[in-house]
């Protein structure tokens, strides 16, 4: 902590769905453990799924689960960072896991309110980027532009997954689009944390001088409608699936091998008929990863819950698939 500023550290983590925010999250609160982080995270879809993904602290995270992604949870926002501050012991960093569809800077807004910025004091926005997706990640969501020039910090993830030739290329888009921003390089979010926490490289210029590419919402105090039509001009949505019997393994690798194109993220907590062990499930682009983790408990009810998002996705069909896979 820097001496002659007492206020709480904040980073806000962005990335495009599925870049590995939960993965750099779970990182930072497994390496940290002396250090109190409280953990607010938001994300896209009805159901609340990113909660259990993030390992330990559990009782640290405040979870904004507005359904929708973007300028309206300043409001939310605010309320769950002051929530924070009133807790005993204070937390001694704060974290913000953005949805990977939301621009930051709205969210960035929100610490430099001024009851808020007396106690906190923005540290970095650290954008997250899957160096396997990033090019179709540019054509399918402007989000991933507006992500990448709020950047201070660019971690350019998924390393193992792409040649250095490609990083290289990608490392030269980035900062064609935000020439001042940090890059660290790094395979399942392993990167130095002392390069990424307390480095007080926030820029409040960059908020200032850049704006949107596409034209749209210029004022920093930006609304939801504005925010929510130009999702829908993207035409990307969410399904959510929620049911009280188990999948059948089968069936529901069938339904997993021929996914419309057009999903690009989807996960899951699932119950498998036979297994006691909970599934988590993720796809990204056509990649996808199925991992066992705890088993259910005694008094736990099971259930399973699936959410996927993409673009002009048939929720109807997708749900039936779903239900008919089901035991
Ligand atoms: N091969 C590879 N997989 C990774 C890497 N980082 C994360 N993943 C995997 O990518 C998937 C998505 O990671 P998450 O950390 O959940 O991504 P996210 O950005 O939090 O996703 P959203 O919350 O949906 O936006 C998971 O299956 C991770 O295990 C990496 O560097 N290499």
């Amino acid at each position: 902590m820097h001496a002659l500023d007492k206020r709480i550290p904040v980073t806000i983590v962005t990335g495009f769905l599925g870049s590995g925010k939960t993965t750099l999250l779970n990182r930072i609160l497994q390496e940290n453990q002396g250090l109190r982080i409280a953990v607010i995270v938001n994300e896209f879809g009805e159901i609340s799924i990113d909660h259990e993904l993030v390992i330990g602290a559990k009782e640290e995270i405040v979870e904004l689960a507005n359904g929708c992604v973007c300028c309206s949870v300043r409001g939310d926002l605010e309320d769950a960072v002051k929530n924070v501050l009133e807790r005993t012991p204070v937390p001694e960093y704060i974290i913000v896991e953005t949805t990977g569809l939301a621009d930051p800077r709205p969210v960035a807004q929100t610490f430099l309110l001024d009851d808020i910025s007396e106690q906190v004091k923005l540290d970095a926005i650290v954008t997250v980027v899957d160096a396997e997706q990033f090019g179709r990640h540019l054509q399918t969501s402007g989000t991933t532009i507006d992500q990448i020039i709020a950047a201070d910090i660019l971690l350019l993830n998924k390393t193992d997954l792409v040649n250095d030739t490609q990083l290289d290329k990608i490392e030269r888009e980035i900062l064609d689009l935000n020439p001042a921003s940090r890059i660290l390089r790094t395979s399942h979010a392993k990167a130095d944390l002392r390069l990424l926490l307390d480095v007080g490289v926030f820029q409040l210029e960059r908020m200032q001088t850049q704006h949107h590419h596409d034209g749209k919402c210029h004022d920093p105090h930006c609304t939801h409608e504005n925010h929510h039509s130009r999702l829908q001009d993207e035409e990307i949505s969410s399904v959510s699936f929620r049911a009280a019997r188990p999948f059948d393994y089968e069936k529901l690798s069938g339904f997993m091998e021929n996914l419309p194109t057009t999903i690009f993220r989807g996960k899951g907590i699932l119950w498998i008929d036979g297994y006691d062990e909970k599934l988590i499930f993720h796809l990204v682009g056509d990649r996808s990863q199925a991992v066992a983790a705890d088993p259910w408990k005694e008094d736990e009810v099971r259930e399973n819950r699936l959410v996927f998002i993409g673009k002009r996705l048939d929720s109807e069909r997708i749900r039936e698939q779903l239900e008919s896979c089901l035991v």
